[in-house]
């Protein structure tokens, strides 16, 4: 029997300046009724997915959308229908959210949600809306490890959240003791901290867990059994890997010219975007990027930034 395509869905993660972001009740006239989702609808023919977000948000909620950044498209299928989620964040919008459908709404964040049930298409997300925008990077084999610990003590004071150990050219022994005082530096400012490659070391630190080389993306099978897995990605082949292992996020990467890889061709914006395009992880921009490049990333559909130096 022919399958049919999927419903094509526009989905917005309207986002307050606090991080919290508007969750509404399905209304007593639609399947799952009760069940709590993000606001938006389907697609209508001849609609972008944005165009029909605009449409949405005004018809549910009276809200007119003054800045809104693609992020995840998600397939999921129920027993009624496969849809494709285009989820878009929404972070600043005309208006005051007010229920039109006699919808309940309520504001929420990823790692306190208080109602329930949730669209089952929704719960995986919340995973990804934990993770923070700057993804930063260690080089303290270019740097010295007390310049490393200085400046990373320093992001972490400023709010970073989310660190990479990777140090491919440092002794064990020595990339042990390093490791120990990230890790311990990192979960006193509640941050969470991977380590490049060494699902051992990473496993018996006790951090967060791994990030892949993307030589080791593909040659595995199963994902690792750690509590969040990043995975290298510097094209289309990679990032599908990715997708069929289940890891988190990925960088894709060079998108700039960058000093570690010099050798590397740049992908450049457009490139990013065509290649992240129908992504279903949180994707960040790596490679000569900057704190400044965070808007033009996210409106490339990034999920963030990742950085080795401008931390
Ligand atoms: N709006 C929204 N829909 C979601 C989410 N998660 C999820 O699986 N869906 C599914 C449920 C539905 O099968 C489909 C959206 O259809 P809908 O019935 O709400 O669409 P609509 O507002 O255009 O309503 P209608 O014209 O079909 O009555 O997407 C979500 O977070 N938000």
């Amino acid at each position: 029997m022919p399958t049919s395509p999927p419903v094509e869905v526009a989905v917005a993660v309207l986002t307050r300046a606090d991080g919290s972001f508007l969750l509404a009740s399905r209304p007593t006239d639609k399947l799952y009724s009760g069940y709590w989702e993000f606001p938006g609808g389907k697609i209508e023919a001849g609609e972008t997915p944005l165009q029909a977000l605009t449409r949405e948000l005004d018809e549910e909620l009276g809200i007119t959308i003054n800045a809104a950044t693609p992020w995840l498209t998600r397939v999921f299928s129920y027993p009624h229908a496969t849809v494709r989620l285009h989820f878009y964040r929404v972070t600043r919008w005309q208006g005051t959210p007010t229920p039109r459908e006699q919808q309940q709404l309520v504001w929420q964040t990823a790692d306190k949600i208080s109602v329930a049930p949730l669209l089952p298409a929704c719960i995986p997300v919340l995973r990804s809306l934990t993770l923070p925008p700057v993804y930063a990077i260690t080089h303290a084999t270019e740097t010295g490890i007390e310049t490393s610990l200085a400046t990373i003590q320093q992001a972490l004071q400023n709010g970073l959240k989310l660190l990479q150990i990777r140090e491919k050219a440092m002794p064990h022994d020595q990339l042990e003791h390093y490791a120990q005082a990230v890790v311990q530096l990192a979960h006193s400012h509640q941050a969470m901290i991977l380590i490049n490659q060494d699902i051992d070391l990473a496993q018996a630190l006790h951090t967060d867990g791994v990030h892949l080389t993307s030589t080791q993306l593909l040659s595995l099978t199963t994902r690792p059994a750690v509590d969040w897995c990043g995975a290298s990605c510097h094209n289309q082949a990679e990032l599908k890997h990715a997708e069929q292992l289940g890891v988190d996020f990925v960088t894709l990467s060079p998108v700039l010219p960058t000093l570690s890889h010099p050798d590397m061709k740049p992908l450049g914006w457009d490139k990013f975007s065509t290649l992240i395009r129908d992504y279903s992880l949180s994707v960040y921009a790596l490679g000569g990027v900057q704190p400044a490049d965070l808007a033009t990333a996210q409106a490339h559909g990034a999920h963030g930034i990742a950085m080795m130096r401008g931390i």
